[in-house]
């Protein structure tokens, strides 16, 4: 280790400290050496260092008041060097980065993010969700391909302008995908082939469907959604070292689209598995709901604010369900210090978020499910700074708004007209997780019946 590096266990020569870990969950190694070696400690994956940062006081100082010098990402990992530094989510620090990042921000919020226009977005893709559940009154279905199809949907009607039906190419092919795509995409495990697939069809399909339609309908000025803006972006800046292209809009639109199904599916997923499998809570949820929502016909955003309990039902999953449990790596664009040690430029940096969403002293109840953790003594809604899913920071989620209002309306409008029971016999719910860049639940059914009051 360099002089005045976070401490770690010894190492083992060429293969540094892989065996401490355990392939497919490091999760609990991270917790035990955590333990051992203090909030920053030191890992080699062979002979490649990594730091790994844990508990609120060491991840808002690397991520927030040292914001820039940790704002880069690894390179040289299996993964970022397929997509050539190109896209957002891993690109390093770096002005390709800063245009994507802005460009991705400005034309989220044009296209409706944080504003009503989104709601309706997300309220036309409920009605796909309904009819699907109408379907399936009396019967048990598993939730997982209609809610990654809602959640694709709102961000294809965003970047494309379109919405795709189960059985669309797109559909199969992406969204398939994700899953192996998710528990690679920090370069954990390497089913390279996978991911090489997964980018060659979505460029092809983004190049010679959606790009060659945009291009012949599209009014310069005029854009309709993000392909055709960032067409916009390519005319507007033709000076050299311009960091818009073809090639990098096929990768750029696929970290959205990627960033923004996975995550939110997931979520979503584990919140269905909560609300079905403790039906007190659902019921608690419904009551709420059927308050605040009278004589409506739908629900708005802005209805949160009435809604605590719904609100810590929803936030307490996310704190559980910990959905990018190791965040997405950064690393060091220059040497830096962190909680007193000294970390050389390039270093890897492994946010721990776990350590942060269960940290003690920071939860009333940091190791169970329990929406108390959301509410103060007067049951209303309350978020702990230690709250931190979507990280924090200068690379923080871009789509942090446009997630927050899918997972609150759509199980609201979902709990408003159905009544989700756990099948009889599926046994004892098990809320354990399956490990990937992404966390997703175990797969579960549901049975779905229309709610009595509607
Ligand atoms: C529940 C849903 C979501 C969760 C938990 C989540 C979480 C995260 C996390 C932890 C990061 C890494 C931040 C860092 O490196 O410090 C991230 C980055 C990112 N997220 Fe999300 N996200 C969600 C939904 C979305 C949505 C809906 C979109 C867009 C449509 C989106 C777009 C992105 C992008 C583009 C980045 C990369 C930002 C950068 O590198 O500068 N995410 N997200």
């Amino acid at each position: 280790r360099p002089k005045n590096f976070p401490p770690g266990p010894p190492l083992v020569p060429v293969l540094g400290n892989l065996l401490e870990m355990t392939v497919g969950s490091p999760l609990e190694d991270f917790e035990r050496l955590r333990k051992t070696y203090g909030n920053v400690y030191s890992l080699f994956f062979g002979s490649r260092p990594a730091v790994i940062v844990n508990g609120i006081k060491a991840v808002r100082e690397a991520l927030v008041t040292n914001a820039k010098d940790f704002a880069g990402r690894p390179q040289g990992l299996l993964v970022a060097d397929l997509s050539e530094n190109e896209g957002v989510i891993l690109a390093d620090y770096g002005p390709r980065w800063k245009d994507h990042r802005r460009f991705a921000l400005t034309n989220l919020r044009n296209f409706g993010m944080g504003k009503s226009a989104m709601e309706e977005k997300i309220h036309q893709e409920i009605k796909f969700i309904i009819d699907t559940m109408d379907e399936n009154i009396g019967k048990t279905m598993s939730p997982e391909s209609m809610i990654y199809l809602a959640t694709s949907n709102i961000v294809c009607r965003v970047l494309f302008n379109a919405r795709y039906n189960q059985n669309d190419d797109f559909i199969n092919v992406i969204i398939k995908g994700y899953s192996e795509n998710a528990k690679i995409l920090n370069g954990l495990s390497s089913t390279v082939s996978q991911s090489m697939f997964l980018r060659s069809q979505f460029g092809h399909i983004v190049l010679q469907n959606l790009y060659g339609a945009h291009k012949k309908t599209r009014v310069p000025g005029q854009p309709r959604d993000f392909i055709d803006s960032y067409l916009d972006e390519m005319e507007k800046d033709t000076e050299k070292d311009s960091t818009f292209s073809e090639d990098q809009m096929c990768t750029f639109v696929l970290d959205l689209h990627f960033a923004g199904t996975d995550t939110t599916s997931n979520t979503m997923l584990t919140l269905f598995l909560y609300l079905t499998s403790k039906p007190q809570m659902q019921e608690r949820c419904q009551e709420e709901i059927d308050r605040v929502l009278e004589g409506k016909d739908q629900a708005s955003f802005e209805d949160r604010h009435q809604m605590h309990y719904m609100q810590a039902m929803i936030h307490e999953v996310q704190r559980v369900a910990n959905i990018v449990p190791l965040n997405v790596f950064h690393a060091t664009v220059v040497d830096t210090e962190l909680m007193g040690y000294s970390i050389p430029k390039g270093t890897l940096v492994i946010p721990n978020m776990k350590s942060v969403l269960s940290e003690e002293g920071q939860w009333k109840y940091p190791h169970e499910f329990n929406p108390e953790n959301f509410l103060n003594e007067q049951g209303e809604f309350v978020k702990p700074e230690a709250f931190m899913p979507f990280s924090t920071g200068i690379r923080m989620c871009l789509g942090e708004g446009l997630a927050r209002m899918e997972l609150f309306l759509i199980p609201v409008m979902l709990l408003r007209k159905f009544k989700l029971i756990w099948p009889e016999d599926a046994g004892e719910p098990d809320y354990t997780q399956i490990f990937g860049g992404t966390m997703s639940p175990q797969p579960y059914r549901i049975k779905v019946q229309p709610r009595s009051t509607q």
